[in-house]
């Protein structure tokens, strides 16, 4: 369940961006997606021309991408501290006035838990978007990882929430969606999510419940790349 998407110079000026602003020494979080590896692909670069970090992948595909393009990896159990993360979304809750301002809906490449567990442990979590990904309300699918025991009771569960699951089914394979860890994801429609903390609150409440894609209150700035440039949100 990928995102259409804004278009390849967007997500790429936003990504660049993002690693623009990686100090030398720096852990860095390497988020998963097509935005995201465009900021990948940009440190590989600096790495070539003598820039020293470490990257901690959030994703098999993210992992593939920084051997490919020789950044040197780490994981969490083995630093201090995750300077910077970089990572994309599916939904970015785009209106100052709300209380969910700079939430957002992560998880359309099935990556959210890894993806959480490392943009939170970040000093400094940058979100790399474009402009199809700003709304003013978040009201896309929230993707949850469920053990596979767990998935009819969650979904039981959710619909109790008033959402409506459905379980991601592989585009390339026969049956479900499996994540890197073994899990399968409930896709579920909740409508206008007007109440992001809520909501997630609610959702981290259910047994069987991994983790979610709502992120709230984690991202520090979102660089949105568009037609001419990039549009910073802070938070
Ligand atoms: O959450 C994610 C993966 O689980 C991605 O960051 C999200 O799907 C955005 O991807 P893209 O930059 O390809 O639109």
């Amino acid at each position: 369940m990928k995102t259409a998407g804004g278009s390849d110079a967007a997500k790429r000026r936003a990504g660049e961006r993002a690693a623009d602003e990686v100090a030398d020494g720096a852990v860095v979080g390497l988020g998963t997606g097509s935005t995201t590896a465009h900021a990948i692909r940009a440190l590989g670069r600096a790495v070539d021309d003598g820039l020293t970090i470490r990257g901690v992948p959030t994703s098999f595909q993210s992992r593939q991408l920084a051997l490919e393009v020789g950044i040197p990896l780490t994981t969490l159990d083995a630093v201090e501290t995750v300077d910077i993360a970089i990572d994309g979304a599916d939904q970015v809750a785009d209106d100052p006035e709300s209380a969910g301002h700079g939430a957002l809906i992560k998880g359309g490449g099935a990556a959210h838990t890894r993806e959480k567990v490392v943009d939170a442990a970040a000093d400094r979590f940058v979100v790399v978007a474009d402009p199809s990904k700003l709304a003013a309300t978040l009201e896309r699918a929230v993707p949850i990882e469920v053990i596979p025991d767990a998935h009819t009771v969650v979904a039981d569960r959710v619909r109790d929430l008033g959402g409506e699951p459905t379980l991601r089914e592989a585009g390339a394979k026969d049956g479900p969606v499996v994540t890197d860890n073994g899990n399968l994801v409930l896709d579920c429609e909740f409508g206008a999510i007007d109440d992001p903390g809520d909501l997630a609150t609610r959702l981290s409440r259910l047994p069987g419940v991994l983790e979610h894609g709502l992120f709230v209150d984690l991202a520090d700035v979102t660089y949105v790349g568009t037609e001419s440039g990039v549009e910073t949100r802070e938070y």
